[in-house]
């Protein structure tokens, strides 16, 4: 049998990443970070000069994605590697998530980056993060969630995480980029982001991330027989 998988569909800032993280901790199950893939892709066009208007010389990149996922050292956050360098900084930066978005309007590069993606459902099962997660790579998940919440609280969250890191950021100009992310991702023609016809719609403004993870774990254990950690 195939390994159960529960997907987390929605836009930037909507907390999809801290909550992936908090369910397959909790679970003991795998997670993939489909947008890094993207993320990846987008660097890797940028280091070699690759023009995002030639899709199969983007694809090519994409296929062939020489990428390390390494597990960072006691306390510290994972690290990234590609091509020999550490791109973990730069792989989370705004400008890599507007380069990520725009060669994901790309069908050859999400066909490229789809069988690589399914490959993660593994047992004992696993914790899906992205835009097509639930309409596209994994429609027979039997747990679907579209995380979502205002472009003004997605801003305010990033806003908040980016000067933590210590980035020199404007909530105006943040929230600028949140909304030409959201229309581009949501138009474009392949998989665009929408929630598929059997998500559960989470809409986490005024929520804390514990209400979510709480109502999201709630769900995933009502459909399936889970051992939580
Ligand atoms: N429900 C929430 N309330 C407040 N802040 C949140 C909530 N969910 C996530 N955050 C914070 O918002 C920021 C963006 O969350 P993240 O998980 O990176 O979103 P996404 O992966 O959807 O882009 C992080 O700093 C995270 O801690
Ligand atoms: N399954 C996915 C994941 C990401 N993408 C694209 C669209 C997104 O704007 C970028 C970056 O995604 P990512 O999830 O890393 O970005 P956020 O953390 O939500 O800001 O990649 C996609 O098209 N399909």
């Amino acid at each position: 049998m195939n390994a159960p998988v529960v997907t987390i569909d929605g836009p930037s800032g909507s907390g999809k990443g801290t909550l992936c993280q908090m369910l397959a901790l909790k679970l003991g199950w795998h997670l993939l970070d489909s947008g890094a893939l993207y993320r990846l892709t987008g660097m890797a066009a940028d280091r070699h000069g690759v023009s995002l208007e030639d899709e199969a010389a983007v694809a090519a990149l994409a296929s062939a994605l020489d990428v390390e996922f390494l597990p960072g050292e006691q306390g510290q956050p994972s690290r990234v590697i590609l091509e020999g360098d550490d791109v973990s900084g730069e792989l989370r930066t705004e400008t890599t998530g507007n380069l990520a978005s725009r060669v994901a309007v790309l069908p050859a590069v999400r066909q490229a980056l789809l069988q690589r993606q399914r490959d993660f459902a593994c047992a004992p099962g696993l914790i899906a993060d992205g835009r097509d997660m639930g309409t596209v790579v994994f429609p027979e998940a039997p747990v679907k969630v579209y995380l979502t919440a205002s472009a003004e609280e997605r801003a305010q969250r990033r806003y908040k995480q980016l000067k933590e890191k210590g980035n020199d950021v404007n909530l105006a100009t943040l929230l600028e980029e949140i909304q030409l992310r959201d229309r581009r991702d949501s138009e474009r023609e392949h998989a665009p982001l929408k929630p598929a016809d059997d998500a559960i719609v989470v809409d986490s403004s005024g929520l804390d991330i514990d209400q979510v993870f709480a109502r999201v774990l709630d769900e995933v254990s009502a459909r399936i027989a889970v051992s939580a950690r």
